[in-house]
């Protein structure tokens, strides 16, 4: 790896999705291919729908053993899936269409090969991606993005879920590509509107669980229409395992403030980014720097506060929570119906992820639904906000691609910055 290429860890990091490695404008290139960059102008200038994919999953075995009615069914091949409503003793179906369909018995692998899998490879290309699953509580959101089981003597399990299957694909192309690249993750929690760093190290973690008047970590606004968490950890990885080893930290980090501090992971939302720079080479042997981004994000559950049994004591958690999933689904209403405003700026979550719903981000939902009948409620309204979501459109664009010498500049300069402790 080029170790001029390596980053800080922590400081004033950015998260914007579409943050590329800061230059000045003149050193800035965009070498894509006369066919791609005519392609992606054209994708550019008509939008590209946010892709929507959804996912039931099986009857749990509690709920098998009591022959709890399933009123779900999915058509993986004409990608619809149709619910089953009683309506005064009329049967009443709704059938949704979406990108992809995953049925109960579908395979983690099944649903990365397909849907996730050439995201990556976007990644890889330079673009940003970002990966939401949303739904209801147990529905699995987390099944579907980290998985079950963990790495067990070295073998890849088979239920990993798609953020540890996103890091392998990545590796094994750079590595297949005998690629010269730099790889940093980030990983955060969102709870209550506050922002709590996941890869911060212990004491500060501590810190911040103990000591509750400690001001939460700030997002800020980088005054180029993006936004940054101050402070934010940035891992630098180099392998695949590291990236492994990180994830199962951050996530023992998120159950130990969940028991200190009384939480819920269903009233959470985490996002776990991935951001690589690979270097490449002009014909005329100019060396570049290419930029992608992956996000991926566990949303909280979407179900309704009042049915998920909020009370007085957790207005203010319920009320947050529901701000920065409601002001989600304002977003996507107000894009939607291509409303003048759109209200980004109402909550964390829309301003951490504004790039990815409208933006230059290429964006993926995956909806889970489970298909009980004691849910269906709260699967007719993930299947009518996932279906809605499915006509955001996003104008992707791919990094721009920069000189290395600018890339090693800017990183001296913020080094010299960083010292000035400015
Ligand atoms: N597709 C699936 N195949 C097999 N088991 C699944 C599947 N999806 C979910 N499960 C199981 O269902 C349970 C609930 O899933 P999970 O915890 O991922 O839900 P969730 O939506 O993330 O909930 P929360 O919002 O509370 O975090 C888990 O035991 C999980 O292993």
């Amino acid at each position: 790896m080029d170790s001029s290429l390596q980053q800080r860890r922590g400081g004033l990091v950015s998260l914007s999705p579409s943050q590329t490695p800061r230059s000045s404008d003149k050193s800035v290139r965009d070498l894509r291919s006369g066919d791609s960059n005519s392609s992606s102008k054209h994708e550019k200038d008509k939008g590209v729908n946010v892709q929507v994919i959804l996912r039931c999953r099986p009857l749990s075995e509690d709920e098998a053993r009591i022959h709890t009615p399933v009123v779900i069914t999915c058509n993986e091949n004409r990608r619809e899936v149709c619910a089953v409503q009683n309506i005064a003793n009329k049967q009443i179906d709704r059938t949704f269409l979406f990108d992809k369909v995953f049925g109960p018995s579908s395979q983690q692998k099944e649903l990365f090969d397909l849907a996730v899998s050439p995201i990556v490879n976007e990644v890889l290309e330079g673009y940003n991606c970002t990966i939401f699953a949303y739904g209801q509580t147990g529905t699995g959101k987390t099944y579907t993005m980290e998985g079950g089981a963990r790495k067990k003597n070295g073998e890849f399990p088979s239920d990993a879920g798609v953020i540890p299957r996103s890091v392998k694909q990545i590796f094994d192309i750079l590595e297949a590509q005998n690629a010269e690249y730099s790889m940093k993750v980030t990983f955060l929690e969102l709870y209550n509107e506050e922002i709590t760093d996941l890869l911060a190290p212990e004491e500060t973690s501590k810190f911040i669980v103990d000591d509750k008047t400690k001001k939460p970590i700030a997002l800020m606004e980088d005054g180029k229409g993006g936004v940054f968490v101050r402070g934010l950890e940035e891992e630098i990885v180099t392998t695949a395992n590291e990236i492994y080893k990180i994830l199962e930290r951050g996530s023992a980090k998120r159950r130990t403030a969940e028991t200190l501090l009384n939480k819920q992971s269903s009233r959470s939302h985490s996002i776990f980014s991935i951001t690589i720079h690979i270097k490449e080479c002009t014909p005329e042997g100019e060396e570049m720097i290419k930029c992608g981004k992956l996000n991926l994000v566990d949303l909280a559950g979407s179900e309704n506060i009042s049915r998920s049994g909020a009370r007085e004591g957790r207005a203010r958690e319920a009320g947050e929570i529901n701000k920065s999933l409601l002001t989600l689904g304002r977003v996507i209403n107000a894009l939607v119906e291509h409303s003048g405003h759109v209200p980004y700026r109402d909550s964390k979550l829309t301003r951490l992820l504004r790039d990815s719903l409208g933006g230059k981000t290429k964006t993926c939902i995956i909806a889970t639904i489970s298909p009980s009948v004691h849910c269906l409620e709260e699967t007719l309204s993930t299947l009518d906000y996932a279906h809605r979501a499915k006509n955001i459109k996003n104008k992707p664009e791919i990094n721009q691609k920069m000189m290395k010498s600018a890339v090693i500049k800017d990183l001296y300069s913020e080094i010299d910055r960083l010292k000035q402790g400015s």
